[in-house]
């Protein structure tokens, strides 16, 4: 089945003082239509990298993107520069202060030169009405607002131009626990009325599978671990993905080896030969040293990247 969006080999770094960074070191993701993928790991990991790269934000050095099986122009992005919108951490940093909420969710359609002015004010004031800012507040400013209610403009904001894929880096970490999940709410609603596709990023491993229904764990700019959401949580295979998950507690996971985060993310201008997780693994063997690990089908979609995967694979599924 042809996929909502499609990342191919994705190649992205940062140009620095002491050389390039690559931030995104070969990447393929996929997502379907009205689906949620998750993207998760420890910060400096690439996700935000990866999100700018695929918004256009950041032009990538190599790699392909297609949307419903058509493939974009990195560069120009052309027609479908619209299908694909970021709704960022930080709705206070990513609204301009001096447009009113009205005119921050009509300003890509004026951009885009789309519908006529009269049917701009209707439809931004329906599309506002739908994420829950009143008619009494359309005329105010960001800073007159509670961080939940920005958030929910940038998220009118992102849809303004009716897109089909969103990516949410980190949207709700910035925001206070109670108003959370009424954000969260926010999304996967919307996500069911429109059949959005979201690539959703966050550190916080709980709030990834409420919303995720498959959830991509990345380190130091691969995909080390990829596969439905509940499958990933009963059964971690990949020592870094237990790892995240023993610090948030997870007691669902099966039996397998126990793996603590103890040392610092090692440089990506730098990265370890091999696996890049090798040198904080305390399983890795001579192999790990030598050979990257490809990712590698386990059933269900579940795929992991570890040379020592299959050894406890059955341990951990039949536990869990
Ligand atoms: N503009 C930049 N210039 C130079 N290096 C950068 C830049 N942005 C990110 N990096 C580097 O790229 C790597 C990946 O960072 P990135 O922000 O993508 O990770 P992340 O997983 O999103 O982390 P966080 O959750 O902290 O944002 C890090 O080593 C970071 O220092």
């Amino acid at each position: 089945m042809t996929k909502r969006l499609e990342i191919t080999d994705l190649v992205a770094g940062h140009k620095t003082r002491r050389g390039v960074v690559q931030a995104v070191a070969g990447v393929n993701l996929e997502i379907a239509a009205g689906e949620t993928l998750g993207l998760v790991g420890e910060s400096g990991c690439g996700k935000s990298s990866l999100a700018r790269a695929v918004i256009g934000l950041n032009t990538p050095t190599s790699g392909a993107l297609s949307i419903n099986g058509d493939p974009m122009d990195m560069r120009r992005r052309g027609n479908h520069a619209r299908d694909i919108q970021m709704v960022f951490q930080d709705p206070y940093g990513s609204l301009n202060p001096r447009l009113t909420v009205q005119q921050l969710v009509e300003e890509p359609l004026t951009v885009h030169r789309t519908r006529s002015k009269a049917e701009r004010k209707t439809f931004v004031k329906a599309l506002l009405d739908r994420v829950g800012i009143p008619e009494a507040m359309h005329d105010r400013l960001p800073h007159q607002l509670s961080g939940g209610q920005r958030q929910r403009v940038g998220i009118a904001r992102a849809l303004s131009l009716e897109p089909k894929i969103l990516i949410c880096d980190e949207p709700v970490s910035a925001l206070d626990v109670s108003v959370q999940a009424q954000v969260l709410n926010l999304l996967v609603e919307l996500q069911r009325e429109q059949n959005l596709s979201y690539l959703f990023i966050s550190h916080d491993l709980e709030v990834v599978r409420y919303v995720s229904h498959w959830i991509a764990v990345m380190y130091l700019g691969r995909i080390v671990e990829i596969g439905p959401v509940e499958e990933i949580w009963s059964s971690p295979l990949h020592p870094y993905t237990r790892a995240l998950m023993q610090t948030t507690g997870n007691d669902a996971m099966g039996e397998g080896p126990e793996v603590k985060l103890n040392s610092e993310l090692p440089s990506p201008l730098s990265p370890p030969s091999g696996c890049r997780f090798r040198t904080r693994c305390p399983l890795a063997i001579e192999k790990c040293a030598q050979e990257v690990p490809d990712l590698q089908e386990n059933g269900k979609g579940h795929q992991v990247a570890c040379h020592r995967a299959k050894e406890w694979s059955a341990t951990v599924s039949a536990a869990a």
